[in-house]
């Protein structure tokens, strides 16, 4: 299957050209100022139009079971609402249930994700318990059998997926021994739980004891910790939904000091605030409720596009993770049973386009780095995926700058009954996606078939992640003084007139001195 797109300016994340693109059996074959077509070609006019790569959303969570409810968007629903969006694969969490074999997990993800895709997509692995069997499964799936090649850990949840700090920890060393990416969930989970209670206790039992009950500050914390503890572990790091601005500042603290720190902000938190906790219609206030939540100050949102801008962040995702108006509504007497999750995986190209691009904060080729290619890289895939190259995949995106749209469930895929993003006005609009030389979204129509996306194993020892980290290992590693054998000498009565001298230790300790300085 052939298929001609002419007359576009192709974006990469370090250039922009016009060029036409030819495309044979799924791969890019041939880019060039003007390619003929040939009869039987089909072609896709892209006349005043940006070809990007696919959108890869490195952080999704489809049909997962959770609080006691399924998110609603499937791996078939949440993949379409990718397509129609401009999104081509996404890396979605396998997450065992505490003790549960990582592998026997792993087959239940691929059973329900092969048979539904609609676009390619990967996996990641959470560690919600610990152990020397875990620790020999983390082994197991990396390898190209399974192709995991990042683990996800959980400081919040208590009870649930929580791992404690020195599990947390172990994890980490053998995340660098594997040569796979630590990705956490940070918040104190610990003091979120006496928070939850001690609000209930106080009779507050609505959405907005959701949000008092994780004061930014609890994220922050958590953020500075896991890099400072990612940093003792000689472990890259990979910080998922950052949604405050304290949480960005403990990566850059970190990232200032050589560690290797990826921050991942989320189109929830680039969009919209926490402002609808407060909103006096329960369900409404209930729509938002997510982890971390959506920060309470009204600036924050612009400042992490400002930070990605930056280089402080690194790239976007959504954390889809679905829940309807019916399940949000069983917590309706108590915050902390509303199913925590919004959407994203179909807007987030638009959104990050609108208050990224169309704001004058980042240019098209940073709109590229965040949305696709950062994740291709750091999740081990690129040229393969978030490139437009000869030989590439031919997972691309014809994208129309001009034009606006209007988000809102009466015109979504998603397989929820609201959007977080309803009523917003957004500039970007992919108005062609291709996965693997398929045309799945055209026109306004999907043109999807259920299984014909694939799994993307991915390799560990990513460059972009890994590459600083052996010399980082030679700097920090123990050190030892070479002394002559210690030989005891017979101790001479004191002369009573003698001054007494008090020797102070003046060598740098192992490790090297301390870094709380914050
Ligand atoms: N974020 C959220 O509220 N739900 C999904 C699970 C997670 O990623 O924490
Ligand atoms: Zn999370
Ligand atoms: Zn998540």
């Amino acid at each position: 299957m052939s298929l001609l797109i002419k007359n576009g300016t192709i974006v990469n994340d370090d250039a922009m050209f016009k060029s036409d693109v030819l495309v044979h059996d799924g791969k890019i074959v041939e880019i060039a100022p003007s390619i003929d077509p040939t009869p039987g070609l089909e072609v896709v006019d892209a006349t005043d139009r940006f070809v990007i790569p696919g959108g890869i959303d490195p952080h999704t969570h489809m049909q997962l079971p959770f609080m006691g409810e399924v998110a609603k968007d499937d791996f078939h629903r949440g993949t379409e609402a990718a397509v129609a969006g401009g999104t081509t694969m996404i890396i979605d969490f396998v997450i065992p249930t505490k003790g549960e074999s990582l592998l026997v997990a792993y087959d239940r993800w691929r059973g329900w994700a092969d048979p539904k895709v609609v676009c390619d997509y990967g996996l990641s692995m959470a560690i919600t318990s610990w152990g020397q069997e875990i620790a020999k499964e983390m082994e197991m799936v990396t390898k190209a059998d399974y192709g995991i090649n990042s683990f996800k850990f959980f400081l919040a949840y208590a009870g649930v997926f929580m791992v404690r700090d020195e599990e947390f920890y172990q994890g980490m060393l053998q995340c660098a021994k594997l040569r796979a990416l630590a990705r956490v969930h940070a918040e104190n989970g610990a003091v979120i739980a006496e928070r939850c209670e001690h609000l209930l206790s106080s009779g507050i039992t609505g959405p907005e004891g959701h949000t008092q009950s994780r004061p930014e500050e609890l994220e922050a914390e958590a953020t500075f910790r896991a890099c400072t503890m990612a940093s003792q572990a000689n472990c890259p790091l990979y910080v998922v939904h950052v949604m405050s601005k304290g949480a960005a500042a403990a990566i850059a603290h970190h990232r200032k000091k050589g560690a290797v720190v990826f921050g991942e902000p989320i189109a929830a938190g680039l969009a919209t605030d926490g402002s609808h906790y407060y909103n006096e219609d329960w369900l409404h206030a209930a729509r938002y409720v997510m982890s971390p939540p959506l920060s309470r100050d009204p600036s924050t949102p612009n400042a992490l596009m400002k930070l990605l801008a930056a280089g402080e962040l690194h790239l976007t995702a959504t954390d889809n993770c679905t829940f309807d108006c019916h399940q949000k509504s069983l917590g309706k007497d108590d915050f902390t049973k509303i199913p925590n999750g919004v959407n994203g995986v179909e807007d987030r190209m638009s959104v990050v386009w609108d208050k990224g691009v169309h704001a004058g904060i980042i240019d098209p080729m940073k709109f590229v780095a965040v949305t696709s290619t950062m994740a291709a890289k750091i999740f081990n895939c690129y040229p393969r995926k978030g490139r437009i190259a000869v030989g590439s995949d031919a997972d691309i995106v014809v994208w129309n700058a001009n034009a606006t749209r209007t988000i809102s469930k009466d015109t979504h895929h998603h397989a929820i009954d609201f959007n977080i993003f309803e009523g917003m006005q957004v500039h970007g609009v992919p108005e062609t996606t291709i996965c693997r030389g398929r045309i799945v979204w055209a026109d306004g129509q999907l043109r999807t078939v259920q299984g014909a996306g694939r799994f993307v194993p991915l390799p560990p020892d990513s460059q972009i992640v890994f590459s600083a980290v052996d010399n980082r290992g030679k700097a920090l590693e123990p050190v030892k003084v070479e002394r002559a054998p210690y030989v005891a000498t017979t101790l001479e009565a004191p002369d009573a007139n003698a001054n007494i001298v008090v020797k102070t230790r003046s060598a740098v300790p192992p490790g090297g001195i301390s870094s709380i300085q914050f």
